[in-house]
């Protein structure tokens, strides 16, 4: 938390608060200590399940004990509650943080924020005092080091802004690294959505710097308290845009004391690591389109055709006719029915089946191991792979992509004749095997893995982050990993960057497989100051005219500023922008279309600045205060300073630019600089 003033290290209330926090930490020390201690008791040796049951142990106590490590820059607590005498038993005063923490005897010291007995820290007004006398929250320095305390007194009509004036402070502080998590300041409307059950699933709308995101990652971290073995069981997954927002926002479940939910991007969960090929956006706009689900459908089950001879099985010197009027019937049964690899199976059962039925009529006994034999046999076999043949998903997709014809066939009415031209290959791959792979077909890859075959298992819980840019078909495959699951799901429409995205989140949510998750919208805007709202609001009419700008809570002076320049100057100003920024404290994000990028990154480090690049230098929103953004790579971020280089060229980048200019205009917490040679974009013009 931020602080107007550190208080005085000799008031004995500071002292007494210190003394507390040391308390808490030789306690939380104790705690880790007693985990490694205790050795965990392994059973058996060698067998298979009690391995497996060994593992299970040890890596539940290695996940305890790395919860407990005290992160020395995360302080323990954050605030103190002053209670009605009765209101909590035993005590009332509590202490509230990241994690619970007790003493030897088992007295809690720090309660863990999740606990039901810390809601009034979040809820509790004037108006609505649940029992709270006093709110207090504590001011740290970088190290952790407890160096102020402010109280909310909650009974004195005098205190009414006092609440706004500390989650302001807070907001401001500058930021340096990765995104910090809002325990401390959680407002109640967005305590309602993160304390919220695990069903019905959750949407979340809400403009730029919203906090839909804080508010996605504090759910998983209570969910994760009040749901842990059934999500245990399942997993959990967060799933964001890119890398570079994953790495920004990888610390925060970990200081809340949650280090076992992954976080990977959407391609990465479906490809599986598998390397992708490049594609044309019109192309991937229609491989993504929900369309496809049902040109893949055809195209599969176009494989199963009709027998063309009976089935006849020779054991020893008998005979066994199946008459191919009886075998076309049961292909025909199966046909459609069922998964395509199931299907299969169960002819080959059926035909077993009948074969036996023969041997029966002929005063014979046959068993399962019969029937199973009589399945696997050759001329089953021969049978199924004329009219059922075995295929990997690879080679469908292959045909589709290859054969005109074919795609002509699957795509009949479902996709134009254009559209079929565009998904042809202009240079066919050798064969299925040596084909590359674009993101978009891994994604039809894994829709027909599933036609096939269905997969075991469903995560627990998915958070989708940045949902309103994926594609229809993107939304299906993560239902599919997530069928019986609940989601949260997070997004801004007037951001949606992707040609492929829906545009609305009826249909997110219908493809998600949560038509019934509540929608929820939220409108105060945390990070931009009002003056930058206005000005990136000025686009929202021609990208999403049904949207309405955030309400800016914070007004910060001389927010926005705009720098015209010439060609020649430009590089020259964004220095001297940038210069006069490092002198003031917090980030700085330099954003400029991803052509721009490396130039600008080599003249910021030629003048000495320090610059690291996005997407290039490891960790790079930590290992410098001033960092050059592609900006397509901007989503989800956020500067103390934005600086914003040449805008027209971000909106001629790409299809969607003037979506993309509305996302790099409201990254900015404090100041956002304009530097320009070329005029600004229309909705801009005026507003300059
Ligand atoms: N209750 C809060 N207390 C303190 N800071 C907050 C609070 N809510 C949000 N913030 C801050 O506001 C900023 C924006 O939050 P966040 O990134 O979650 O917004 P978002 O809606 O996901 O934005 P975008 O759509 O632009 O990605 C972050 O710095 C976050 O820490």
């Amino acid at each position: 938390m931020a602080e107007s003033a550190p208080h005085p290290a000799d008031d004995p209330e500071l002292r007494a608060e210190r003394a507390y926090l040391a308390q808490a930490r030789a306690a939380l020390r104790e705690m880790y200590q007693e985990v490694m201690a205790y050795e965990t008791l392994l059973i058996g040796s060698e067998d298979n399940d009690e391995r497996f049951t060994n593992e299970s142990y040890q890596r539940a106590r290695h996940l305890r004990a790395q919860a407990l490590i005290d992160m020395p820059d995360v302080p323990l607590f954050f605030g103190r509650l002053d209670n009605e005498p009765g209101v909590v038993e035993e005590t009332d005063q509590i202490y509230v943080g990241r994690r619970h923490v007790r003493d030897q005897a088992g007295r809690p010291l720090v309660i863990d924020w999740r606990a039901p007995v810390a809601v009034p820290f979040y809820r509790a007004t004037r108006d609505d005092r649940q029992g709270v006398l006093r709110r207090r929250r504590y001011g740290f320095s970088d190290d952790a080091e407890l160096t102020a305390y402010d109280d909310e007194i909650l009974v004195s009509p005098t205190e009414a802004d006092r609440a706004d004036a500390i989650l302001l402070a807070e907001i401001e502080r500058p930021r340096t690294g990765p995104m910090r998590d809002i325990v401390a300041t959680i407002q109640p409307d967005q305590d309602d959505l993160v304390r919220a059950p695990l069903q019905p699933s959750l949407c979340v709308q809400g403009a730029p710097g919203t906090g839909k995101t804080a508010v996605g990652l504090h759910r998983t971290a209570y969910l994760l308290y009040t749901e842990r073995e059934r999500l245990r069981r399942g997993g959990v997954v967060i799933v964001g845009p890119n890398r570079s927002f994953l790495s920004y926002i990888r610390r925060v479940l970990p200081a809340l004391g949650e280090v076992d939910v992954t976080q990977t991007t959407v391609d990465e969960l479906i490809g599986q690591g598998r390397p992708s090929a490049q594609e044309d956006p019109t192309i991937a706009r229609i491989k993504g389109d929900a369309r496809m689900a049902t040109v893949l459908h055809r195209a599969l089950w176009s494989h199963v055709g009709e027998p063309s001879e009976g089935l006849v099985y020779t054991k020893g010197s008998r005979r066994y006719r199946v008459p191919d009027y009886e075998v076309k019937e049961i292909v025909a049964a199966f046909r459609g029915t069922s998964r395509y690899v199931d299907g299969r199976n169960s002819v080959a059962q059926r035909l077993a089946h009948e074969v036996l039925v023969r041997m029966e009529r002929r005063g014979e006994a046959p068993d399962d191991r019969v029937q199973e034999a009589v399945a696997r046999s050759k001329p089953v076999k021969q049978l199924l792979d004329q009219c059922w043949p075995k295929l990997a998903p690879e080679q469908v997709l292959f045909r589709l992509l290859s054969d005109a014809d074919f795609l002509a066939s699957s795509a009949h009415g479902v996709l134009t004749a254009d559209e079929q031209a565009a998904l042809l290959w202009s240079k066919r791959p050798r064969s299925w095997k040596s084909a590359r792979w674009s993101d978009a077909d891994l994604v039809l890859l894994d829709e027909l893995a599933d036609l096939m075959e269905r997969r075991p298992g469903s995560l627990g819980h998915l958070v989708v982050d940045e949902a309103q840019d994926l594609s229809p078909m993107q939304l299906r495959a993560l239902h599919r990993r997530c069928r019986s699951g609940s989601m949260t799901v997070l997004g801004d429409l007037a951001q949606a960057t992707t040609p492929w995205s829906t545009g609305s989140w009826d249909q997110v949510l219908e493809h998600l497989g949560v038509p019934d998750a509540r929608l929820v919208e939220l409108d105060r805007g945390f990070r931009v100051p009002a003056q930058i709202i206005e000005v990136a609001a000025r686009l929202l009419p021609a990208i999403a005219p049904g949207l309405r700008p955030p309400t800016g809570i914070r007004a910060v002076p001389d927010a926005y500023q705009v720098v015209e320049t010439s060609d020649r100057e430009l590089l020259d100003q964004v220095v001297a922008t940038c210069r006069a920024a490092l002198a003031r404290e917090g980030s700085i994000g330099v954003i400029a279309a991803d052509s721009d990028i490396a130039a600008l990154h080599e003249r910021l480090a030629a003048a000495g600045c320090e610059p690291a690049l996005l997407g290039v230098t490891e960790d790079a929103m930590e290992s410098a205060r001033l960092v050059c953004v592609p900006a397509t790579l901007a989503k989800g971020l956020e500067f103390d300073t934005v600086v914003v280089v040449e805008p027209s060229r971000i909106v001629e980048a790409e299809p969607r630019g003037l979506h993309r200019l509305y996302v790099v205009l409201t990254r900015a917490v404090t100041r956002l600089v304009l530097v320009h040679a070329q005029p600004l974009p229309a909705p801009m013009q005026d507003a300059a």
